[in-house]
């Protein structure tokens, strides 16, 4: 684990999968979201949850969350990652970044049914509701994507990983938690 490593986590359709791309790219990092590995190595995630269950879709996560948090890089996480105590754990190793988004943004992000999880608005609250303590907790720096392009956004995570860096390069003092502007 290494605080080289910079991880993406929230809710689903924050934008960590396409914020941290971009991210990547900005500080010249690999870049690994762990949901597509996992349908890399065994399907489409619906697929996973029909046919086998979601416990069964949190292990193979897990799996491809541990190997990636264990590497140089930025990590997008799948949505509720962060569930698992393991990963928890591994996550105060590295730099954590939150995505957020309000609701009224979210709906036309929701459409196409890659989430099993999330069938409408409703669906989307409730999780998030249940889960929004837990992601504020993991968090050394949280930004907001509900209104500002994904280059913007991107811009500021990246600045801030310079200065986090720069501040505290020690990976047994993790950063206390900052928030970029509103
Ligand atoms: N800042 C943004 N503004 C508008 N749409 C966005 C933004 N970030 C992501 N999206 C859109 O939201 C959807 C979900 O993005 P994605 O990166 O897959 O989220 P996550 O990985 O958090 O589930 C995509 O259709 C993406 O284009
Ligand atoms: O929040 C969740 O439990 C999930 C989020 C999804 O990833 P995104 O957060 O990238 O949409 C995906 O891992 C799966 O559908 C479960
Ligand atoms: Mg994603």
């Amino acid at each position: 684990m290494t605080r080289d490593t910079i991880a993406l986590i929230g809710p689903p359709a924050a934008g960590k999968s396409r914020v941290g791309k971009r991210v990547a790219k900005l500080l010249d990092l690999p870049y690994v979201d762990t949901d597509a590995v996992v349908v890399a190595g065994h399907g489409p995630i619906a697929q996973i949850f029909a046919e086998h269950g979601e416990p069964h879709f949190r292990a193979l996560e897990r799996e491809a969350v541990a190997e990636a948090l264990r590497r140089p890089g930025v990590v997008s996480l799948g949505g509720g990652a962060v569930l698992d105590r393991d990963t928890q754990a591994d996550l105060g190793a590295a730099r954590v970044v939150l995505l957020t988004v309000r609701p009224e943004a979210i709906a036309k992000r929701i459409a196409g049914g890659k989430r099993p999880l999330i069938t409408d608005l409703e669906s989307w609250k409730r999780l998030v509701a249940s889960r929004s303590e837990l992601y504020a907790s993991l968090a050394d720096y949280t930004a907001d994507t509900s209104s500002r392009p994904i280059e913007t956004i991107a811009d500021e995570i990246a600045q801030w990983v310079l200065a986090s860096e720069a501040q505290n390069p020690d990976p047994q003092n993790p950063d206390p938690q900052t928030e970029g502007p509103a």
